[in-house]
């Protein structure tokens, strides 16, 4: 059905305006919709599997037919034909308007698969004995190479393991065959995992193995590089590195550089100390001293200062970080060979997964720990590395043969997780990749289900129609965990979060995700709106300092005035002396500017915050402060996007209110909960795998990342090569059906379908 009533006019999804859909969806939630036809309720349904249709929200089976069209008549111009209503552009007439259509809805599209489905069944290893056998046995099977990787257990060995080709299986059985069938002490092995809880899995998956004993399996050293380095400097200097010295938060971090700051006459507020504790960790990880840095921008020269002060101070107290636990390990072995050389005789093996995402303090321990015996087995997949901005570098990986001359290398390229649709969307993604070892993933299976790219309108319908896929499928018998949203950034997350939040699917998300109006650009707008509301709000007070180039310490000359003067905290701005006329001028503008916001509604009032109230300015300047990865002026962006359903500031700084309370609320019962749907950042989703993934914002600018954008523009291919591979992750978690979303417009622009996936359209048209 294409035609309703909704406020007392016909309406026909053929002619209004697409932006208007998913106001139009909400409000039939509402009841606000009815039949064209027999009165009844009816809803809209947006949602991937079919365009946009009403339906009779009592009975969803049923349709009626659309009313007869009949033709507008000639005499009017087209214009004079509608009417606008509370922001909706409608049809005069309770006809229905048989004009151009003005929605743009772009049906979604299955990717058409070139390369057709061949079983061609992984050669079988010719002839299995030993400890392999019994493993056939118990149910674990292997394919030719990935039988090699598992039994080739002398000297170096490079295993290039492709998405889902069963390399924590292959891992895992080495490790077993090693102990089992060689014999091999397990304490001379150490076995290094990315995360603990990837070391965890390990783990439980080979106490499931044949002949092994959980007291071997405990002798293990296993763990990620952090604990089993720490676990050494432990041993040698309980007391320099005892836990209780360990900088464990960020904000103990936090607290050092910004003293340090401080004496730089760098604001608290301002500056972008988190991002400059990231630059800290990369140099650090690439094993580059305080006076070894050489910085690149006027922020990076800041944060070498910073850096420095930083190293200082935790060395006169005495005071460790996690990146520490790992040069502080380097620098033992550098100072004490004798140590060094008790180490190399303590390890026979060394087995590294996710080699790709090592770095140089990492790869260095390794090589002079394995200097005498050479026998690392370094698993990886280059396509997989996506954490250069830690200081990750695949380089290591791809040198990996000269470095360590005389290393085998299997190629792991069987799919044991994915269809062949999704499978030939990831070799295809990827392949456009210039600096990688060439190979093709093949799969195992074909599904005949291909991947599909849908068009949301924006990130709000985005949300809508996922939602409604996943209830859909929840309907037909799936479960909440059997699904995965990722996405770019955390901020691209905010609508789907508050879709679900709004539904009762239940769902989990990162602990440190925090709510999207808690971000500070966004907070500084809120609390301009909030002072409106509340002009002794301290908390907003305080928030806005920063926007207005004021120091922290003002507060407390704002609050003495107000008392003296006994005006609101928002009055007593204007009695502010600042020493510079221009800027008190501005402040005495402020207070009526910022009054009249509570009657303006949510858009206008973001602008004039922007614009009247000087935040571009301040976005501007705080833009300069190196952060790459987030803008201020995107936040902004975001904000207008989600207050448009919005008639007040009360109601925008409501929902914004419930909006952080369900933040904590979910990431306190997500530790709990097992069967929900993940909202994860692709990052994150590495290493695991869903039944059903959806992609958000597969559009330029978040994949790739507008910083990618800059480094290709500005001569540098490299970030945009790891945006890809970012990509080729998020695909690869798919065990069966994937929709990458391309929203028409994003952050209130009209948005390009990501670049990466122009060649799929060419390959697959
Ligand atoms: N030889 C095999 N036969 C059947 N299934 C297999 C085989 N090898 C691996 N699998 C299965 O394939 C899936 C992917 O394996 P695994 O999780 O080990 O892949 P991975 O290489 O670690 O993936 P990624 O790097 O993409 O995270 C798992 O469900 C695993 O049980």
């Amino acid at each position: 059905m294409k035609t309703a009533f909704y406020k007392n006019s016909l309406i026909n999804l053929d002619i209004l305006n697409r932006e208007d859909y998913q106001k139009l969806y909400e409000d039939g939630k509402k009841g606000l919709v009815t039949c064209s036809s027999c009165g009844e309720q009816v809803r809209l349904y947006l949602g991937i599997q079919r365009p946009p249709t009403f339906y009779h929200h009592l009975d969803r089976n049923s349709f009626c037919d659309d009313p007869l069209v009949e033709s507008p008549s000639g005499s009017e111009e087209e214009e004079d034909q509608y009417v606008e209503r509370d922001g909706f552009r409608l049809p005069k007439s309770r006809n229905i308007i048989t004009a151009e259509p003005k929605a743009s809805y772009k049906t979604a599209q299955a990717l058409k698969i070139l390369q057709p489905f061949t079983k061609q069944k992984p050669n079988s290893p010719k002839q299995s004995n030993g400890y392999m056998k019994q493993l056939y046995r118990a149910g674990v099977q292997f394919d030719e190479n990935q039988e090699k990787a598992v039994t080739s257990t002398q000297g170096p060995l490079l295993i290039l393991a492709g998405a889902g080709s069963g390399k924590t299986r292959v891992l895992t059985a080495r490790t077993a065959y090693m102990l089992v069938e060689q014999n091999i002490a397990p304490n001379r092995l150490m076995l290094v995992t990315f995360t603990a809880k990837a070391a965890a899995e390990m783990k439980k998956r080979l106490i499931g193995y044949p002949g092994l004993t959980s007291g071997q399996i405990n002798s293990i050293v296993s763990g990620t590089f952090h604990s089993i380095f720490y676990k050494i400097l432990l041993h040698h200097d309980r007391e320099r590195w005892s836990g209780e010295h360990l900088l464990k938060k960020d904000w103990q971090r936090e607290q050092i550089v910004k003293e340090a700051g401080r004496k730089l006459g760098l604001d608290d507020k301002e500056f972008a100390y988190d991002l400059a504790l990231q630059q800290i960790g990369l140099w650090k990880n690439t094993l580059q001293a305080p006076q070894q840095v050489t910085p690149e921008t006027a922020w990076e020269e800041k944060v070498a200062l910073l850096y420095k002060d930083y190293e200082k101070v935790k060395a006169n107290n005495g005071v460790f970080d996690f990146d520490d636990m790992l040069i502080g390990c380097y620098q033992l072995f550098i100072n004490q060979p004798h140590l060094l050389e008790q180490y190399q005789n303590r390890f026979d093996y060394f087995l590294i997964d996710e080699f790709q995402d090592i770095n140089k303090v990492q790869y260095e321990l390794i090589k002079m720990l394995s200097l005498r015996t050479h026998n690392v087995c370094a698993v990886g997949d280059d396509d997989q590395s996506i954490y250069a901005f830690r200081g990750s570098d695949p380089s290591y990986l791809l040198k990996f043969e000269k470095e360590f001359p005389g290393t085998k290398m299997v190629i792991l390229n069987q799919n044991y997780r994915s269809p062949h649709e999704i499978v030939e969307t990831a070799n295809t993604i990827i392949a456009a990749n210039q600096q990688r070892h060439k190979k093709e993933m093949k799969a195992q299976y074909a599904l005949s289900v291909q991947p599909m790219i849908f068009y949301p309108y924006d990130e709000e319908e985005e949300a809508t129609m996922i939602l409604t896929d996943i209830q859909e499928k929840i309907e037909n018998g799936a479960k909440p965990e059997n699904f995965a949203i990722l996405f770019r950034t955390n901020t691209a997350s905010r609508a789907v979060f508050e879709r679900l939040a709004a539904s009762s699917l239940p769902f989990k998300m990162d602990q440190d995700v925090e709510s999207f109006y808690e971000r500070f650009m966004v907070r500084g707008v809120l609390s301009f709106f909030r002072l409106s509301l509340n002009e002794d709000d301290s908390e907003a007070i305080k928030n806005i300092l920063p926007s207005l180039f004021l120091k922290q310490s003002v507060f407390r000359d704002l609050q003495a005035e107000s008392i003296l003067k006994d005006c609101s905290m928002l009055e007593a701005l204007s009695h502010v002396k600042t020493g510079f006329a221009f800027q008190e001028q501005k402040l005495k503008k402020l207070v009526n500017i910022v009054r009249s916001l509570s009657s303006t509604p949510p858009l206008q009032a973001i602008e004039k915050v922007e614009k009247e109230l000087g935040y571009q300015d301040f976005i501007k300047k705080r833009g300069n402060e190196g952060n790459k990865l987030e803008k201020g002026s995107d936040d902004i962006r975001d904000l207008k996007v989600a207050a448009r359903p919005f008639s007040t500031i009360m109601e925008l700084i409501e929902h914004a209110n419930h909006m952080s309370a369900m933040n904590r609320e979910i990431k306190a019962l997500g530790k709990k909960m097992d069967n929900a749907i993940i909202l994860s950042t692709i990052h994150r989703s590495k290493g695991l795998e869903y039944q059903n993934v959806y992609v958000l914002g597969a559009v330029d600018g978040s994949i790739p990342h507008d910083f990618s954008l800059d480094s290709y523009r500005n001569g540098d291919p490299q970030p945009l090569e790891e945006e890809r591979r970012l990509l080729y992750v998020a695909v690869t978690r798919a065990m069966e059906r994937l929709y990458l979303s391309v929203p028409q417009y994003r952050r209130g622009r009209k948005a390009n379908p990501s670049r990466f996936l122009s060649i799929l359209k060419k390959e697959h048209k």
